[in-house]
């Protein structure tokens, strides 16, 4: 698939910091931060203007889902816009917090595990054909997407109980229990094979990856979405892969997160062995040759120059090549310069707080934020293009049909019901308009539904 529909999940962690007696418990701000969605949509699942999806499920991590977009920078102005939208949510929450005599502030973070040893996900979403040996996909990928962490994680302190402390490449690493499954919560699969594609069954596929971190740094976003549709089109176009099959993942997946130089050997299937950094040559070195020869889409370039920049980075061990790029090496160099400074060592409190407000999705005070505005970190999309999509779907997908039909209903005030797939205004006895295309971004169909408002 040349051009391919990509979607990213988010569930959020929410804390209080209290300036007093009074605190709240994380149900509590859940609520509260969802009081505008619940008024504003009488329901805490609601679909925004802008073709996402907002909502709060078991369990207090808030989940935003950015529209399908077709294409990796507009996916990235997306998955920030949903930061944009938490946080005006806390700016409401905080405003009740105030009102009731209350000192002291919400967090909310793009992270995926707390302190009570919880972990909730960053799930990318990509559109395949239906056609198409399914086994293979999960055989070529599964080991691309348990050795990619030693570029594309988020970086985490972990503390063991007896107080020393390291620093592991991924945050989601431990809390994973399955290659494929059709769970997401029991078992916790690298890749979910629940089917359901949101689109035309005969002809489409969702896959649906769950091993990864969520991320802050833009560049971060490229490398993990876009080397996955590489190694995609790759399945897709039939290039022979080596069999990399791994003789025990789940040992791999955890031994490679902890293993910050990247080079511990980890065991094949076959009985050979290889690094995780020797493992992300071979996917980068097939994809090189694949845009040789094929239709170059337009991140490809820029991902594989960066893929390429960060093996090097591990391989001599020169963090400054990816420390305004990859987040586990942009945090990993802010904690050893306030090492330096301060003489703390790992295990201390005050660099757990900076492991915690690297993610704070906060424009002001959040670190990711300050990092930003003091040039140590690279973007990719302007601030200009997240704030137009707050409010605006992506015009080339199907999303945009949503996005569009949401607004116009609720500036009429209409009783309305969407979903991924369906429209529908609930006081008509019309049937629901079924969009099963996520590429068709014109529909006359729509069209109609929206001259009834
Ligand atoms: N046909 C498709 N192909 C790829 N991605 C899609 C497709 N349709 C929707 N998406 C994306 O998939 C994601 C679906 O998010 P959602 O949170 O609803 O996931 P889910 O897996 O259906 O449900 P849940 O999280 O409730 O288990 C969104 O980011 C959306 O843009
Ligand atoms: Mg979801």
């Amino acid at each position: 698939m040349s051009k391919r529909i990509f979607g990213l999940e988010t569930e959020f962690g929410i804390t209080f910091a209290p300036q007093g007696e009074r605190t709240y418990t994380p149900d509590e701000l859940a609520r509260m931060l969802f009081r505008k969605v619940v008024a504003w949509g009488r329901s805490s699942n609601v679909f925004l203007g802008n073709g996402s999806r907002l909502y709060l499920d078991v369990g207090s991590h808030p989940e935003y889902a950015t529209a399908e977009c077709d294409g990796v920078e507009q996916l990235i102005a997306h998955d920030r816009a949903g930061e944009r939208v938490l946080e005006s949510l806390v700016a409401d929450a905080q405003e009740q917090i105030a009102a009731a005599g209350v000192l002291g502030r919400v967090h909310v973070l793009k992270n995926n595990t707390d302190s009570a040893g919880n972990s909730y996900g960053c799930h990318e979403n990509y559109l395949l054909r239906r056609q198409g040996d399914f086994t293979r996909v999960s055989e070529i990928l599964v080991p691309h997407l348990i050795t990619r962490q030693i570029l594309i994680g988020a970086g985490k302190i972990v503390v063991t109980p007896r107080g020393a402390a390291s620093y592991a490449f991924s945050q989601r690493a431990d809390h994973i229990w399955e290659t494929v499954s059709s769970s997401t919560t029991r078992s916790r699969p690298i890749i979910n094979t629940r089917d359901e594609p949101h689109a035309d069954a005969e002809r489409y596929r969702r896959l649906h990856v769950i091993v990864g971190d969520s991320s802050m740094a833009e560049p971060t976003t490229l490398l993990k979405v876009g080397a996955a549709d590489l190694v995609l089109r790759m399945i897709e176009a039939g290039v022979p892969m080596r069999d990399y099959a791994l003789a025990n993942p789940m040992r791999a997946i955890r031994e490679i997160s902890h293993d910050i130089s990247g080079k511990a050997p980890i065991e094949l299937s076959s009985g050979r062995t290889m690094t995780a950094i020797d493992l992300q040559r071979e996917y980068l070195g097939r994809a090189k040759a694949f845009i040789e020869l094929n239709e170059k889409q337009p991140h490809d370039d820029a991902t594989i120059e960066l893929w390429e920049r960060g093996l090097d980075a591990l391989e001599t061990g020169d963090l400054s090549r990816v420390e305004s790029e990859l987040d586990w090496a942009i945090k990993l160099s802010v904690i050893r310069r306030y090492q330096e400074r301060t003489g703390a060592d790992l295990a201390d409190p005050r660099i757990a707080r900076l492991d915690l407000a690297y993610h704070d999705i906060d424009s002001e005070r959040g670190l990711y934020s300050k990092l930003v505005k003091s040039g140590l970190v690279r973007t990719m999309v302007s601030p200009e293009e997240i704030t137009a999509a707050i409010d605006t779907p992506p015009q080339t997908t199907r999303a945009r049909l949503r996005g569009d039909f949401v607004a116009a209903a609720s500036r009429a005030r209409r009783d309305y019901t969407v979903d991924w797939m369906h429209l529908k205004i609930n006081d008509l006895s019309q049937r629901t308009v079924r969009c099963s295309d996520p590429f068709k971004s014109v529909d006359e169909r729509v069209d109609k539904l929206m001259e009834q408002l």
